[in-house]
């Protein structure tokens, strides 16, 4: 039985004083982490203050990304030694959005998923395809070829602790979600991918996610699918209460 998780992905909203707000909002009303781990992806010149503000208690707190290397001359960078000394838990990996404007790369997100491993954060690998490749019945190769490519070389036993999440492109922050069937099929596809590189044995152990426009309205029936284990989840993170209903509905499956 996998424990559904719930990530926050602020991306680039809220001011410091907001994000202590939140904090304070949501702290103590959780639903119980026995049933349902949450997670905030904050951004980074928050991350020190969340972590001191959840003293180790529900939500977590995250990156939405990262550096594959310890330390250099890497201007504006953050490393997984850094996120890891401040506390942090999570890591975001290979956003779409991070692909798309920030020339991220399946051998990057590779690169970058090895090194956060390697440091003992539990990263939050992001795969999902376009309209036009969905529309022209590719989802699947590319979802599964984006999966292949961030796993390489990682160890059975490394994969199991990872999180995958499965964002279609066309569905993120434009209030079009897929419909469950949809969203559970591909993730279906992400385990069967996923069991060919590890073993039904590993596959079942590892979370999917779907991200994609997610609310409190429909996230149950996304959980309802079989494969679907967690949401991550931009716009309705944002509010306490949103983010509080989410949780509340994935602690009940
Ligand atoms: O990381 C989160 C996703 O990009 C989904 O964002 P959204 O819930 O605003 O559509």
């Amino acid at each position: 039985m996998r424990k559904p998780i719930i990530a926050g992905n602020w991306k680039m909203h809220k001011t410091l004083g907001e994000a202590e707000s939140f904090y304070s909002d949501v702290q103590g009303r959780i639903p119980d982490p026995a049933k349902v781990e949450t997670v905030i992806c904050a951004p980074f010149p928050f991350l020190y203050r969340l972590v001191q503000l959840s003293e180790g208690m529900a939500p977590s707190v995250g990156a939405q990304n990262m550096h594959e290397e310890e330390s250099g001359a890497f201007t504006g960078e953050v490393s997984p030694v850094q996120l890891k000394d401040l506390g942090v838990r999570y890591v975001i990996i290979g956003h779409s959005e991070r692909r798309e404007y920030f020339n991220e790369t399946d051998d990057s997100v590779n690169r970058k998923l090895k090194s956060a491993l390697g440091h003992g954060l539990t990263p939050i690998v992001c795969v999902g395809e376009t309209l036009g490749e969905r529309e022209e019945g590719r989802t699947e190769a590319k979802v599964s070829g984006q999966v292949k490519a961030a796993y390489a070389e990682i160890s059975p036993s490394e994969a199991a602790g990872t999180v995958v999440a499965y964002e279609p492109i066309w569905a993120i922050g434009t209030g079009k979600t897929a419909t469950a069937e949809e969203a559970g099929d591909v993730c279906r596809s992400i385990r069967e991918t996923l069991s060919e590189l590890y073993g039904g044995e590993i596959a079942e152990k590892i979370r999917i996610q779907y991200g994609g426009s997610v609310k409190p309205d429909n996230i149950g029936e996304l959980l309802a699918q079989p494969d679907i284990d967690g949401a991550l989840v931009g716009g309705a993170s944002l509010e306490p209460e949103s983010f509080l209903r989410l949780a509340e509905v994935a602690s009940n499956e």
